[in-house]
């Protein structure tokens, strides 16, 4: 199909909330956007896709009028904005869910929500925040489990996922016309993630827009009513609804990914027992009920809803492997607050555990000395072996490590453990916002790695990556419900072990 014809044909200037026209932004000598000309209407959702770094983020800051375009012009309702800030988009009524959540983590739910709703003051001020905010949670996400007075801190990333996106739809003075979601359900499990997308729907009928941003793309097909494709800042593609499917996006994304080729746990040899000397074994939890045989050279899946016990199970190994002098390494989930070092760059984030020392061998760690702190030559050959293997784009090594993508600071987590010399390495949700394309070769990566031996502990709550494990474990309320062997492992089961009861 030809794009700009899809494009043309799909124009239609009735019910235009937003219209952005020839928009450009660049970040020094990087073109973040370049002539992005695109009209959001009322009540429609908008996929956006792209590669990691292709601008999508960038976009909805000038959505929001965080950034500034320094070509183009922004119209509102159908007349030229002349001063488009963030004051302008919050009385146009465009609401935002960042990709890096931005909630207060000192504060509880209730006080972010009056954070940005500005009528919540005077007397009772919490009480109608808190009523509000349940509603909201309620509508969106049933059965949610969140209270109103807790500290964002002491929340787990989904719940703090969820207040966010129940903050931006909520109804007050200020108008809700426009909410745009960057990557709402990096940290939802299926079923979470499947009460938004309806609830997207639901919204649709009442007027809402959306902007649907993710790197899920069967969660696009599912509900955007038109699919913006970007590459390299620029609008690769417009696709109406009738010709949105994985493989239309993924052609304009242009990435070459095969998406049949998913592996099949048939073609792995499935070995029930698991060899004595050859593996690790773990027993934690209430009453001793998560046990953990993991074979040195597998790849082991922590599944089930999110908040069931994965975290916790896997900081236990993490202490229990540490204690036993495990060569470990952890690649955190909450990027933003458990991974990267913001006032870093690029190359330091990576080569972060030279710090720690090296080993000869199979020997103890050698301390570090202040005169050879680092092998800086050493350090700097592997970030860029590993810059280059795993794809992290869009600035020099040198530079800051915010200057990158979110995607792209996922890479840089994932390189870093990887480049080390654990031998155990555990995975908190390590492929968010992660493009498809990068993420097959992060599987490929995984693979190859467990074949010389290591071994891997992978939460995800993206059911297809348990096509990747050789053992999968279900976890539930905090303990284990069903460890699935590679070939029994499909949507079905981990749905049925997702919602028993685990065993006491
Ligand atoms: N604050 C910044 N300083 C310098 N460069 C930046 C900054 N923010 C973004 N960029 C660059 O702009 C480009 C677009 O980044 P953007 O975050 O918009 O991509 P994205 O499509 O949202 O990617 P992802 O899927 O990884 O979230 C990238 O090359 C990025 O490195």
């Amino acid at each position: 199909m030809n794009d700009q014809a899809v494009t043309e044909s799909t124009r239609d200037y009735a019910n235009v909330l937003i219209g952005l026209d020839g928009i450009g932004k660049t970040f020094g000598r990087v073109k973040a956007l370049a002539d992005i000309s695109f009209d959001f209407r009322a009540g429609e959702c908008v996929g956006i896709a792209g590669h990691n770094g292709a601008g999508k983020s960038t976009l909805m800051a000038v959505l929001t009028g965080v950034f500034a375009p320094e070509q183009g012009t922004i119209t509102v309702n159908g007349r030229p904005a002349r001063q488009y800030d963030p004051n302008a988009a919050r009385e146009a009524g465009v609401r935002c869910v960042f990709q890096e959540l931005s909630l207060c983590a000192n504060l509880s739910v209730a006080e972010n929500m009056a954070v940005v709703h500005p009528e919540l003051r005077g007397g009772n001020w919490r009480r109608r925040a808190t009523r509000l905010m349940r509603e909201q949670l309620d509508a969106i996400f049933p059965g949610h489990g969140i209270k109103g007075h807790e500290l964002i801190a002491d929340l787990t990333l989904t719940q703090r996922q969820m207040v966010e996106i129940a903050r931006a739809f909520t109804m007050t003075r200020d108008p809700v016309k426009l909410v745009i979601l960057d990557e709402p359900t990096s940290s939802l499990d299926a079923h979470t993630a499947g009460q938004l997308l309806t609830y997207i729907g639901d919204a649709g009928q009442r007027g809402i827009a959306t902007i649907l941003i993710s790197h899920m793309l069967g969660e696009i097909a599912q509900t955007a009513h038109r699919v913006l494709v970007m590459r390299d800042g620029q609008v690769a593609a417009v696709l109406p609804r009738e010709a949105v499917t994985q493989d239309a996006i993924i052609r304009a994304m242009g990435q070459h990914v095969d998406v049949e080729a998913e592996p099949s746990g048939e073609t792995r040899v499935a070995r029930e027992t698991v060899q004595g000397d050859t593996a690790y074994h773990w027993t934690f939890g209430k009453s001793r009920r998560v046990q953990i045989d993991a074979p040195r050279g597998e790849v082991i899946g922590f599944a089930g809803l999110a908040g069931q016990g994965q975290s916790e199970a896997l900081l236990a190994v993490y202490e229990a492997a540490t204690k036993s002098r495990e060569r470990i390494a952890f690649v955190a989930g909450d990027r933003a607050r458990d991974g990267i070092f913001p006032l870093w760059s690029i190359a330091q984030n990576l080569d972060i555990r030279w710090l720690l020392g090296k080993r000869d061998g199979d020997g103890p760690m050698r301390a570090p000395t202040l005169t050879k702190l680092i092998d800086r030559r050493a350090s700097g050959r592997i970030a860029e072996t590993w810059r280059e293997r795993i794809g992290i784009r869009g600035a020099p090594l040198r530079a800051n490590i915010l200057s990158l993508s979110g995607g792209n600071q996922q890479k840089v987590l994932f390189a870093r453990a990887l480049a080390s010399d654990a031998q155990l390495i555990l995975m908190d949700d390590p492929t968010r916002g992660v493009d498809i394309g990068t993420k097959r070769d992060i599987y490929q990566l995984v693979r190859n790695e467990a074949a010389r031996g290591r071994t891997f502990i992978w939460y995800t709550t993206e059911n297809d990556e348990f096509a990747y494990c050789d053992r999968t474990y279900v976890f539930r309320a905090g303990g284990i419900t069903r460890m699935l062997l590679a070939h029994e492992c499909n949507e079905q089961a981990l749905l049925a072990a997702s919602f028993m009861e685990a065993r006491a």
